[in-house]
């Protein structure tokens, strides 16, 4: 086998950093139009893995698979000209500039350059509804994940992975997050893999989900089979042995 079954995945990733193991033979696929949760305990190693799959980490063994290409060699830049969208826990926004400097930005940061409409839509499909001469350093958290995310999908990006996208954000909040996640997944037919360490958060949104421990998958399948796992629940719940 040289591919994943989804349109996005990896195959047996390890990662090293000095002589500590941090990702161990994880391997992974997402389908258009599905939301895969990556879940596991504080230091699991899922930052690790957003990075090798956006390539700006490199990992020691396994393969990154887009569309049927292994893109294990492929560059950030152009991992994102494919089509692979990622955000950061951090919204970090360009705190001087307004919202319509932001995404003019994002319109003329690579060929081909986007339209003002296409900005538009993008922010529509995001639920931002600022006005555009509003400082970016002045939104709340959630504005700002919103703004990020209008100026990854005026690419219409086919991948966008998320990294704790609700993390910082109230209930009301996350339900609103929810719906646009959904939305981009079941109506533009987006793959999404999202981090959320919080296993009850997960249920509401993920079609599927994968569950690291200490750098290994120790479970996957939907969220509720997942949660009723002993090896998922022993993660969670007990204290690591000493001695
Ligand atoms: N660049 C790095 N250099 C050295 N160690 C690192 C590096 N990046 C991550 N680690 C270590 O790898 C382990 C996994 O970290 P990672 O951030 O991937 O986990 P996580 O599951 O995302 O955790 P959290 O839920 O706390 O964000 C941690 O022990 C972390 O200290």
């Amino acid at each position: 086998m040289t591919d994943v079954d989804g349109i996005f995945g990896c195959r047996g990733i390890g990662i090293s950093f000095g002589n500590r193991a941090i990702l161990k033979n994880v391997s992974l696929a997402v389908s258009p139009g599905e939301v895969l949760g990556l879940v596991g305990p504080n230091g699991a190693g899922k930052t690790s893995l957003f990075e090798i799959l956006c390539g700006r980490y490199t990992a020691t063994a396994g393969q990154v698979f887009m569309e049927g290409r292994d893109i294990t060699a492929m560059a950030v830049h152009d991992r994102a000209r494919a089509g692979l969208a990622r955000t950061y826990q951090s919204p970090v926004v360009p705190g001087a500039l307004t919202i319509g400097e932001t995404l003019r930005a994002a319109r003329y940061a690579y060929r081909p350059f986007k339209t003002r409409m296409e900005a538009e839509w993008a922010c529509h499909l995001a639920n931002l509804r600022q006005p555009w001469d509003r400082l970016a350093g002045s939104l709340d958290t959630f504005d700002r994940r919103k703004l990020l995310l209008a100026c990854l999908l005026m690419r219409k990006p086919k991948v966008l992975l998320l990294d704790e996208p609700a993390s910082g954000l109230i209930n009301s909040e996350i339900d609103e997050l929810d719906l646009i996640i959904r939305r981009l997944v079941d109506e533009y037919g987006i793959a999404a893999i999202l981090i959320e360490h919080r296993l009850e958060l997960l249920s509401a949104i993920a079609d599927r989900a994968v569950v690291l421990d200490m750098g290994e998958v120790i479970a996957t399948g939907t969220p509720r089979e997942v949660f009723e796992n002993p090896r998922v629940l022993a993660a969670y719940f007990e204290e690591p042995a000493h001695g």
